[in-house]
């Protein structure tokens, strides 16, 4: 459960298309002090909206739990976090992009002790994103690996081989 919530948190802080495919508005409308015209472009800036201190505690802190007991999912049903987008033209493939993640993470976790090389400290990791449609961080995440189960490693890296093949 606490690896979801993991996830999620990872999501809102970065979502990978911070800001989202444009849409065009097909009527005038008028969003509390800001009048839209029709035929106006528009972009939904996730990024922005899952760090809105209106909507979240600490909007800039990594705290996982906030999603323990909360309801909040990506269904697009809870406008506070959009990292796959919302409504007919929101992501297909979110369902099978949760999973997959949940699924690597889960196996690398359970797979491999993982530290940071010799001489970094905690306070010393970079989260700054480089600027790009989608998002790639600036400077890159170096870690140790330690395989922890290796009878497992193999076998998922077998069962990886067989998928692939
Ligand atoms: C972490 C993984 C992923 C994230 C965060 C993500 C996010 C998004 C977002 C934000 C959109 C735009 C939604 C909108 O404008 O409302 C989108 C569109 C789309 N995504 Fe993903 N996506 C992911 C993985 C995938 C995967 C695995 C597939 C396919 C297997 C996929 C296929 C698509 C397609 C086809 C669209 C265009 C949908 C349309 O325009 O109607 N995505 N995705």
């Amino acid at each position: 459960m606490y690896l979801k919530s993991v996830i999620k948190e990872g999501l809102r802080l970065h979502p990978p298309l911070p800001l989202q495919i444009s849409r065009q508005t097909t009527e005038n409308c008028t969003i509390e002090e800001y009048h839209i015209p029709a035929n106006t472009m528009v972009f939904v800036h996730a990024k922005m909206i899952g760090r809105d201190p209106k909507c979240w505690e600490n909007p800039n802190e990594f705290f996982p739990d906030r999603f323990s007991n909360s309801s909040v999912d990506y269904n697009g049903n809870h406008y506070e976090f959009l990292p796959f987008g919302v409504g007919r033209r929101g992501c297909p493939g979110m369902n099978f992009a949760v999973q997959v993640i949940e699924l690597a993470l889960a196996n690398l976790l359970y797979c491999f002790d993982w530290e940071l090389p010799h001489g970094v400290k905690r306070e010393d990791l970079d989260m700054k994103e480089a600027v790009g449609l989608t998002v790639q961080k600036k400077v890159h995440l170096c870690l140790a690996a330690t395989p922890e189960n290796l009878v497992r490693t193999i076998q998922i890296l077998v069962w990886i081989m067989l998928k692939l093949t």
